[in-house]
This record gives structure tokens, C-alpha cells and sequence, in this order.
């Protein structure tokens, strides 16, 4: 089979908005390279979730490249993913942000299951351990959780620092039969680890129909999780009802326009947990959230990312 490759170069700081350019115009799954990777010799830990000696490191910037099925919708795709990646520098990215995208027609090179063999399964958290679904490698000690996932298919299957904020507070912050709202679901593994950290109800929401269908399959990978409901929805646009916990991993500039909408849906004393905030952005964020009558409690950061949790102030 035929099919078009598709290669951003950009920066780090962005590298996670083009993953979400390139995963909304119809791609299964995502490759970067960034130079702000670690290198294998800094990475060698036993959470290691790739054999990273197989891997070339970049040197400078990010590229980030997807497959798409040859189609006559293509032009129409890369004409969408060209513009989105334009509009970056206005979105708060830096210029260099929006590089050049290649494109190239190549021959299925089992590409789409090749990089199986460099997954395996990574500690996210004290007590959780995602291990790729086709794996037989469980951790050692029965008390940490195991979350299946199918990784490749959509954002989030725990190896990307702003997915592992937001699993440690909610680890944190969680309550045993706290109901949840999942906004942005992604692959559906915020939602999935709330269950298996006690949750009550659990919503996960998206406005990306394909990411609702990999949640799905994440989903039924996980029986003890299997009563999580799914609803399509931009932010919490149409979405009824109130919850203990609110999570939302996405970009500084989704986040924002979330942010006023939180306290309809927040039950008293509920937290908020916001991840996907770069560092430049992190005081934007907890002033949306002064304005929103909400104050920050807890702060965890990893690499350039902050995660933040927030609860209302007491009328
Ligand atoms: C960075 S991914 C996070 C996925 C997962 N929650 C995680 O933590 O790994 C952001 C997700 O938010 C979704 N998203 C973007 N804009 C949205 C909106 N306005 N309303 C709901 N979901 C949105 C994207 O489709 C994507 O699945």
C-alpha cells in the first residue's frame, strides 16, 4: 500500500501542537524527533519505555512526521495541516515553530506495526505502569496498577510528560467514588487510571471523533474500566452535570476558554487539574484561574511542562 509521509520540522516547545495538527488531519499515530530528547546514554533507567540505542538523536529543533492513506483527500489535508502549522507563531508559538512540512510518497513499509518492538512498558507513576497491549511484561509488585493501551494510535499513552503530570495528581489528588470529567480524552488513559485509582463516575470527552474511537478500544482493553462513558464534545460545551474532578491535558490556548466553564460543572471542594502548560504560560493559566475564582494548590512540573491542580475559593 501506498503511503503520503508527512514531516513538520519545528521546535520542542510545539512539538506537541503539531502531534495534534497532524493527529486531527487523519493520522494514526505520530513520530518525533527532538534534540531535546535524552540522548541514550542520559536515558538509560529501568523506566526506560525505548531501546533508545536504536534511535537516532537529533541534534537541533523537533521534527515530527505522520502517514496518511494515499486518498484524493490528501491535497485537502495537507492544505489544512499546512495552515494550522502556519498559524502557530500567532497561537503564542515562536516563528520557527512553523518549519517547512515535507511530503513524500512512499511504500508501506509495515511502518504502522514496526515500532512496536521499541515499546515496553513504562512506569508513569508510584503505583501505575502502562504496558503496551500486545506485551506480556508485568511489573513485579502486585500492587501497582496496570493500564493496557494500544500505543501509536492517538496522544496519551503515558510517555509524554504533560500525560505523566496529570496521572500523578490525579494519583494525589483522587478520592475513593470521586466522579471525574475527562476533557480531551485523547486515548482515553487520564480516564482509565481514575478508575483504577477509585473513581465513581467517569465522562471522557473529545472533540476529535478518532480519538473517542481509540479511548474506546483502550477502553474495553481494560475490564475494570469498562463503565467509563464517552461523549463527544468541545470542551464542556453540552456536557450535563457536575463532578468531584475535572482533567484537562491540552495546549495553553484550549485550556483558556475551559477555564470560565469549570465552576458550573465543579461540585464544592472539587479540584480542577490542568496539565499540557508549557512554562511561559503557567502564570496566564493560574490568572485565568484567579478570574475563574479558582486558586492554585498544588504545582508539579517535569521537564519545560507544568501541571497545575486548583480548587474554588470559599464563597
Ligand atoms: C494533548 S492530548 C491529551 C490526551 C490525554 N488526555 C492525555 O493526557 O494524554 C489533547 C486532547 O484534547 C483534545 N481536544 C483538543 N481541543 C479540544 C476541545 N476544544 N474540546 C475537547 N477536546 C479537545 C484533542 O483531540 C486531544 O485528544
Amino acid at each position: 500500500m501506498q503511503w503520503h509521509k508527512v514531516t513538520v520540522e519545528t521546535t520542542t516547545a510545539a512539538v506537541s501542537a503539531v502531534s495534534e495538527i497532524l493527529t486531527t488531519a487523519g493520522a494514526t499515530g505520530v513520530e518525533v524527533m527532538d534534540a531535546a530528547d535524552p540522548t541514550h546514554v542520559e536515558a538509560r533507567t529501568p523506566d526506560e519505555v525505548f531501546d533508545w540505542s536504536t534511535i537516532p538523536h537529533r541534534e537541533n529543533g523537533a521534527a515530527v512526521t505522520a502517514y496518511y492513506a494515499v486518498t484524493a483527500d490528501f491535497s485537502r489535508q495537507l492544505a489544512e495541516i499546512q495552515r494550522r502549522v502556519q498559524a502557530l507563531p500567532a497561537a503564542g508559538f515562536t516563528r520557527a515553530a512553523a518549519g517547512p512540512v515535507h511530503t513524500a510518497q512512499i511504500q508501506d513499509e509495515d511502518w504502522s506495526t514496526n515500532w512496536r518492538q521499541y515499546y515496553r512498558p513504562v512506569q508513569v507513576t508510584r503505583w501505575l505502569t502502562v504496558v503496551p497491549a500486545w506485551s506480556e511484561d508485568l511489573p513485579d509488585d502486585d500492587r501497582v496498577q496496570v493500564i493496557r493501551m494500544d500505543p501509536g494510535e492517538a496522544f496519551g499513552t503515558g510517555t509524554h510528560p504533560t500525560t505523566q503530570l496529570s496521572l500523578q495528581l490525579l494519583e494525589i489528588l483522587l478520592r475513593p467514588g470521586d466522579d471525574v470529567i475527562d476533557v480531551g480524552t485523547g486515548a482515553g488513559i487520564l480516564s482509565i487510571a481514575a478508575k483504577l485509582f477509585g473513581a465513581g463516575d467517569v465522562l471522557a470527552t473529545d472533540v476529535d471523533d478518532q480519538a473517542l474511537k481509540v479511548a474506546r478500544r483502550n477502553i474495553k482493553l481494560n475490564p475494570r474500566a469498562s463503565d467509563i462513558r464517552l461523549q463527544p464534545a468541545d470542551l464542556l460545551t453540552n456536557v450535563q452535570g457536575t463532578a468531584d474532578v475535572i482533567v484537562a491535558n491540552i495546549l495553553t490556548e484550549v485550556l483558556l476558554p475551559l477555564i470560565p466553564q469549570l465552576p458550573a460543572h465543579l461540585r464544592p471542594h472539587g479540584t480542577v487539574i490542568l496539565a499540557g502548560i508549557y512554562r511561559d504560560k503557567i502564570e496566564t493559566i493560574t490568572k485565568a484561574l484567579a478570574a475563574a475564582g479558582m486558586t492554585v494548590t498544588l504545582t508539579l512540573t517535569n521537564t519545560e511542562w507544568y501541571a497545575v491542580a486548583a480548587q474554588q475559593e470559599s464563597r
